[in-house]
């Protein structure tokens, strides 16, 4: 894998906003698109109710009928259910030097995860072995996977022996990251051009040229980088990008009165943080959200760990990302390549059900509490998915090293 220089400034500019706009709705390929796109020309924006209170769009009964309160339609659980308890990430004794500020976990939940999701540190051996000829693809999403958790999304940097860790398994598998942030923000974060990089949850990925990806996809376009490498954009939600600056400027507005709330723009979708936030106002941060996505019909929203994520309604994911990238990678049609996706989000599981319906593959969830997943496996924080990467280099350099003195001897 060639290194490729990723960040857009300087990747050819005309790269970054230039795929062909396609004649259907919206300019997606109908194969994309879940739901029957309405008039999503002239959202509205809604007027914020003083923090404490339920603005009036909110009303509990929606024109059908239906209770339409965050508090009643699961979203609110979901927003609570989102990430570990505060309290649980600071209790226990054990001092992980790779966090910040002393954040440790409880040994007894972690242990209760891995009675369905066993550790992929005690399970190496077992994993590997699926990988015929040592042939491995390592997907790797960012926040809470190779950074910690931290409350200023800002500020989740990535350590220098993570950083040289990717490096290492980008050296010796072909590698990538797939995270809810742009492109570029993670580019800027992990700092590495030795990967590929799949930004917005998937929706703006560039992976290696591939001649005839852009004959199977729509919004597929082959092209150059700076530094001459061939590359392969693949951008579906291109025609979105007008209603999520919409979205990101109604929804800026419209949390500007509560405390601790920060909305980011990551391109082809929008993340409402209330981390922040103090719990008795997550109702009406959830609220706004709902009722600003009912103006917006193109768009529908996930849930992270404490965080709302916008995004375009298209039927596409860090799933299909993988998908897309093992495509441009050649490695889909090779049953000896193991995918190995380490995640810890809930956007991450579209990416783990792939592998676990194709029956190929690994999912590693990275949690230190008892969660749902289709993972397979578990590691309890990034301290162990670094140690997890760095098992998967020796071993890698392990077999080299036997392959080389086999063929040494044949010879002899
Ligand atoms: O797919 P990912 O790379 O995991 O990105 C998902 C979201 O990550 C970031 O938010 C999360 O991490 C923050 C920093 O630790 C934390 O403060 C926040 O509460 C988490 O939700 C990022 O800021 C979001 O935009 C991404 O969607």
């Amino acid at each position: 894998m060639g290194p490729m220089d990723l960040n857009s400034s300087h990747v050819s500019p005309v790269l970054t906003d230039s795929v062909p706009v396609n004649k259907s709705r919206l300019g997606i390929h109908s194969s994309l698109l879940t739901y029957s796109q309405q008039d999503s020309s002239s959202p509205h924006s809604a007027a914020p109710a003083p923090a404490g209170k339920l603005p009036r769009t909110g009303s509990r009964k929606s024109a059908a009928g239906s209770i339409d309160d965050v508090r009643f339609n699961g979203w609110l659980d979901a927003m609570k259910a989102s990430s570990p308890p505060r309290k649980k990430l600071l209790k226990g004794s054990m001092i992980n030097a790779l966090l910040p500020s002393n954040i440790e976990y409880d040994n007894e939940d972690y242990h209760i995860l891995t009675v369905d999701y066993p550790s992929a540190l005690e399970c190496f051996e077992k994993i590997v072995e699926r990988a015929k000829n040592n042939k491995v693809a390592v997907f790797l999403d960012y926040d809470g996977t190779l950074s910690p958790i931290v409350d200023d999304p800002d500020c989740a940097f990535m350590s220098e022996p993570m950083r040289e860790t990717v490096r290492s398994v980008a050296r010796c598998f072909p590698t990538a990251i797939i995270s809810g942030r742009s492109r570029d923000q993670v580019y800027d974060l992990v700092k590495l051009t030795e990967l590929y990089y799949a930004g917005s949850h998937g929706m703006d990925i560039i992976g290696p040229f591939r001649h005839n990806m852009s004959n199977k996809l729509p919004n597929c376009v082959n092209s150059t980088d700076h530094q001459g490498n061939q590359i392969t954009l693949f951008q579906p939600a291109t025609q979105f990008l007008p209603i999520i600056d919409e979205v990101f400027r109604t929804l800026v507005e419209i949390t500007k009165d509560i405390s601790g709330a920060k909305v980011e723009n990551h391109k082809f979708c929008v993340s409402v943080h209330y981390r922040n936030v103090q719990e008795n106002n997550w109702t009406i941060i959830g609220q706004r959200v709902h009722d600003i996505l009912k103006k917006f019909p193109g768009l529908r929203s996930t849930h992270g760990r404490k965080v709302l994520e916008v995004r375009p309604v298209i039927d596409w994911n860090k799933g299909k990302a993988v998908e897309f990238l093992m495509e441009s990678l050649d490695l889909n049609d090779n049953d000896d390549v193991l995918p190995i996706y380490i995640g810890d989000d809930k956007t991450d599981e579209d990416a783990f059900k792939i592998l676990r319906e194709s029956n190929r593959g690994c999912g590693i969830l990275v949690s230190s509490v008892k969660k749902e997943s289709n993972a397979s496996y578990s590691l309890r924080d990034p301290n162990e998915v670094m140690e997890f990467l760095q098992l998967l280099v020796r071993w890698k350099e392990r077999e080299e090293t036997n392959h080389f003195n086999k063929q040494i001897k044949v010879k002899v």
